[in-house]
C-alpha cells in the first residue's frame, strides 16, 4: 500500500514537473536583451557628440574605475550597427532596448542645437532592427547627463524638468514615427542615491543628507514633464506608450519579528517606493514612513527643515499615474533586519536615515559582481508585491541579468542557471496574473560596467576590447536563450551545440 502511494506521488510531482517544463511563452510576450549608450556606443567625441558625465568623469578621475578604464570605445556598438542587429537576429530578439545619449543629440544638453549625425545614427539603428522586426525600446535617459548641464547642477536644479522635457520633445518628433516603447528614466534609485547621495555612480557628488532627495523631487518632475508631452503632443498621432524603469531588488524580513517587517518595508521604501508610490500609488507622494523617518531624522542631525523636499499638492497631483506601464529592472535581493546592522554611519545619508541591516545567506549562489546573488524565485516576489501594492499596473522586466568574471570566456553556465530559473519565476509571475508584458535580459553584449570597468562581463555576446575591432563571439548562454526564443519553452536539459550561430528563418 505504502508502496503504491509513493509511487503514486512521485508519478503526481514528474508530471508536475514535466507541465512545467512544458508552460510556454505566450506569442505576444515580448522577449529580448538591453544595453545603454554610454557602456556600449564609444565614439565618445565623435560627429558632434557633447561631452557627458562619464566622459568627464572617466578622464579627470580614472582612478574611481577600478580598471582605469572608459566607455570611449566601449564595445564601439556606434560604428557597429549592422553587427548589432544581426547578433538580434541571431538570437531571434523580439524586442531591444536601448538608449540615447542625450549629448551625442543635444551636445550642450540644451534644444537650440541638435546633432543631426547623433539622430542618424539612432535612425540607422532603428531601421535596421525594423527590417527584421525586432521592436525598439528607448530610454531616454540612462545615466550619461551631459556635462554642461552638470556645471548647472544637473539633477539638483528643478530647471533639469524643463530641460529634459524639450530634450525628450525632440526625440519624439524624430524618432516617435517608429519607436512606440518609450522609458523616461532609468533607474531613479541609481542616479539619484548612487549619484547624487553616494560615490559609486557620476557625478559622485557625494552630497549624502541632501543630495539624493533633492535629485529624486526633480527626476520626478522630470519624468512627468516628458510623459504628458508624449501624452498630449505625440500619443495620439504616434500611438505609443510611456513608462519610467525603476530598479527592484526582493526585500524580505530575516525573521518574522514585527521589527524587522517593519524595518523591510521601509527598506523598501527607501529603495524604490520613493519613486514608485508618487507615480503608482493611488494617493501619490513620497511613502508616508520615508516622509515621517527623513523628518525625525534632520531634526535628530539639527536640520532645521526636514531633507526630502516636500511636494506640493499640486505637484503631488501631477506626478501620480504617469506611467503607461512600470519597467523592473530586477537582479537580486536582500533579508532585512531592525537590529542587525552597522551601528554608527559616518555621514547623515539615506541609508543612515533608515538604519537597517541587510544579509544574503551564503547558500545563494554568488556572481562576479559583490551585489549579485542568485535569489530564488525573486523576480515572482517582486512583481506580485508590485501588482498588489500598485493596483495591477502593466509590466515590463526591462534588465535581469549575471556577471562573470572575464576569465569565464564563452562557458558561462552560472549565467545558464539564473536566466533559466529568472525565467521559471517570469512563467510563475504570469500564472498569478501578473500583467507582465515582456522580459528584457542585461545584456546583448559585454560593455562598460561603471565603476568596474570591464572586470565584470554581462553580455550573452562577448566582446574582446583589446582587438580594434571589437569582435563579438556568442557565449553558450546566447545559445541557451536562442533555443526559448525559438521554443517559447524552457528546457533545463537542452544543451546546445555552440559550433556555428546561424540566423533562423524569419529573422
Ligand atoms: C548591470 C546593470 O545594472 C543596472 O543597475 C543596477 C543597479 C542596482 C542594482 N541592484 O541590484 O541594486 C542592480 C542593477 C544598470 O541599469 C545597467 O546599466 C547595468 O550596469
Amino acid at each position: 500500500m505504502k508502496t503504491f502511494l509513493l509511487l503514486g506521488l512521485l508519478g503526481a510531482y514528474c508530471s508536475a514537473l514535466s507541465t512545467k517544463q512544458q508552460r510556454r511563452f505566450p506569442d505576444d510576450f515580448l522577449i529580448g536583451t538591453a544595453t545603454a549608450s554610454y557602456q556600449i556606443e564609444g565614439a565618445w567625441n565623435e560627429d558632434g557628440k557633447g561631452e557627458n558625465i562619464w566622459d568627464y568623469i572617466t578622464h579627470n578621475n580614472p582612478t574611481v574605475i577600478v580598471d582605469e578604464s572608459n566607455g570611449d570605445i566601449a564595445a564601439d556598438s556606434y560604428h557597429n550597427v549592422e553587427r548589432d542587429v544581426e547578433m538580434m537576429r541571431e538570437l531571434g530578439l523580439d524586442v531591444y532596448r536601448f538608449s540615447l545619449s542625450w549629448s551625442r543629440i543635444l551636445p550642450s544638453g540644451f534644444a537650440n542645437e541638435v546633432n543631426e549625425a547623433g539622430v542618424d545614427y539612432y535612425n540607422r539603428l532603428i531601421n535596421e532592427m525594423l527590417k527584421y522586426n525586432i521592436t525598439p525600446m528607448i530610454s531616454l535617459y540612462h545615466w550619461d547627463l551631459p556635462q554642461k548641464l552638470q556645471e548647472l547642477g544637473g539633477f539638483a536644479n528643478p530647471l533639469i524638468a524643463d530641460w529634459f522635457e524639450d530634450y525628450a520633445r525632440v526625440v519624439f518628433s524624430k524618432l516617435g514615427d517608429r519607436v512606440k516603447l518609450w522609458i523616461t528614466f532609468n533607474e531613479p534609485r541609481e542616479v539619484c542615491y548612487e549619484g547624487y547621495g553616494f560615490t559609486t555612480k557620476a557625478p559622485i557628488l557625494n552630497a549624502t543628507a541632501v543630495g539624493t532627495y533633492m535629485c529624486a523631487r526633480n527626476l520626478l518632475l522630470a519624468h512627468a514633464k516628458a510623459y504628458y508631452l508624449y501624452n498630449n503632443e505625440f500619443k495620439t498621432k504616434q500611438g505609443g506608450q510611456c513608462g519610467i524603469t525603476i530598479s527592484v531588488n526582493s526585500f524580505k524580513p530575516l525573521t518574522d519579528s514585527e521589527e524587522d517587517r517593519a524595518a523591510t518595508e521601509l527598506k523598501q521604501q527607501a529603495e524604490w517606493g520613493i519613486y514608485a508610490h508618487p507615480i503608482f500609488s493611488q494617493e501619490g507622494g513620497f511613502p508616508k514612513e520615508l516622509v515621517v523617518r527623513v523628518a525625525e531624522k534632520s531634526a535628530e542631525h539639527g536640520y532645521p527643515r526636514t531633507r526630502l523636499p516636500q511636494l506640493s499638492e499640486e505637484e503631488r497631483v501631477l506626478i501620480r499615474g504617469t506611467a503607461d506601464f512600470f519597467g523592473v529592472n530586477h537582479y537580486t535581493g536582500y533579508l532585512v533586519s531592525a537590529t542587525r546592522h552597522t551601528p554608527e554611519y559616518s555621514t547623515v545619508s539615506l541609508l543612515s536615515d533608515i538604519n537597517v541591516g541587510t544579509y544574503r545567506p551564503v547558500e545563494w549562489l554568488q556572481s562576479a559582481a559583490s551585489w549579485l546573488t542568485l535569489m530564488p524565485n525573486s523576480i515572482y516576489d517582486v512583481l506580485t508585491h508590485l501588482k498588489n501594492k500598485y493596483n495591477d499596473p502593466i509590466f515590463y522586466v526591462t534588465e535581469n541579468g549575471w556577471a562573470t568574471s572575464p576569465e569565464i570566456g564563452l562557458e558561462d553556465d552560472d549565467r545558464i542557471t539564473y536566466y533559466r530559473a529568472a525565467l521559471e519565476s517570469i512563467l510563475d509571475s504570469l500564472d498569478a496574473g501578473v500583467r507582465l508584458k515582456g522580459y528584457m535580459a542585461w545584456s546583448l553584449m559585454d560593455n562598460f560596467e561603471w565603476l568596474a570597468g570591464y572586470t565584470e562581463r554581462f553580455g550573452l555576446y562577448e566582446v574582446d576590447f583589446s582587438d580594434p575591432a571589437r569582435p563579438r563571439t556568442p557565449r553558450k548562454s546566447a545559445f541557451v536563450y536562442k533555443e526559448i526564443l525559438r521554443s517559447r519553452v524552457i528546457d533545463h536539459d537542452y544543451e546546445p551545440d555552440t559550433a556555428v550561430m546561424t540566423i533562423d528563418e524569419g529573422h
